[in-house]
């Protein structure tokens, strides 16, 4: 019987990251963690090889640098045993848009968009030769939200939902499965880490659940699993409109509403 694909995932230290792996290990994947804190790293590590028998390699690593992301991207290439990759590493603003600067917004960007990019382009080719492979990119509803005043995360949020998306489109003709997971509130330490209090949301989810719930979806092979949403239609009527407008986007001439009057 052909051994399972090995998982390589981004941000594995803690919080939703952490409980993939732990998902992954219990489903007999063996695993390569990505993260910057090595202690955390090997602490999420040595439980899991002390809990099932996979086997678990450690890539200390900061993805937005130049160097650490190319070793990422070499083994993707490389080591042909991974067939799962998900991309998972992000951070998110503390404040509004004017109290954030330039600097912090290309940050932002090169951890939640370069990045998962980078990692995708890495692995693609080598998942389409083979007609086979897995790529989750871990989104967020405030992709969708441009409400919620969280505007440079929620772009790169809702760009890494365009790239599943356009992914899926190409690849899966090729045999290749891209997932974008959008989830909502879930308690781990990217609010703190981002400066806002989790307790002081009306709602959380845990990260078992959310983490959990992604895998239904996952063996499902939706292209888009929102965890927290109730009613599925309610994307998929979303998905319809935005559908509908396609064909009529092919014009010589503007729409009438937008030619000037004399
Ligand atoms: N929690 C929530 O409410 C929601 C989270 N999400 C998304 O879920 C994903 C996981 O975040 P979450 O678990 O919540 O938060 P955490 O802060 O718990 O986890 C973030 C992970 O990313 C790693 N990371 C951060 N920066 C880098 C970097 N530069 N290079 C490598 N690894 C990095 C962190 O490890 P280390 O510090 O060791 O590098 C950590 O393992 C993110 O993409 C986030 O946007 C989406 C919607 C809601
Ligand atoms: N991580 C959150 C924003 O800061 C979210 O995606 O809900």
């Amino acid at each position: 019987m052909a051994s399972k694909p090995t998982v390589l995932i981004t941000g594995a230290s803690s919080g939703i990251g952490a409980v993939y792996a732990d998902r992954f290990a219990r489903r007999g994947h063996d695993l390569v963690l990505v993260a910057r804190n090595a202690e955390r790293l090997e602490s999420v590590a040595s439980r899991l090889r002390a809990e099932t028998d996979v086997t678990v390699d450690i890539i200390q690593a900061d993805v937005t640098a130049a160097a650490d992301i190319a070793r990422i991207e070499e083994r993707l290439r490389e080591d042909e045993r991974i067939g799962i990759l998900v991309n998972n590493a992000g951070a998110a603003l503390p404040g509004s848009f004017v109290e954030q600067n330039a600097a912090q917004a290309a940050d932002l960007i090169a951890l939640n968009v370069t990045a998962p990019t980078r990692l995708a382009a890495a692995v693609a080719p080598r998942f389409a030769r083979a007609g086979s492979g897995a790529i989750v990119n871990i989104g967020s509803v405030v992709g969708l939200a441009p409400e919620l005043g969280l505007t440079v995360y929620g772009a790169t949020k809702a760009f890494v939902q365009f790239l599943s998306q356009g992914l899926a489109q190409e690849l899966g003709p090729k045999g290749v499965y891209v997932q974008a997971v959008l989830p909502a509130v879930t308690r781990t330490e990217i609010w703190e880490r981002s400066g806002r209090d989790v307790n002081a949301m009306p709602a959380v989810m845990e990260t078992a659940e959310l983490v959990d719930a992604a895998l239904v979806g996952f063996d499902r092979r939706e292209a888009v699993t929102i965890p927290p949403l109730p009613d599925a239609g309610q994307w998929d009527a979303l998905e319809a409109a935005r559908r509908a407008m396609l064909p009529n986007y092919r014009q010589v001439h503007a729409a009438a509403r937008y030619r000037a009057v004399a």
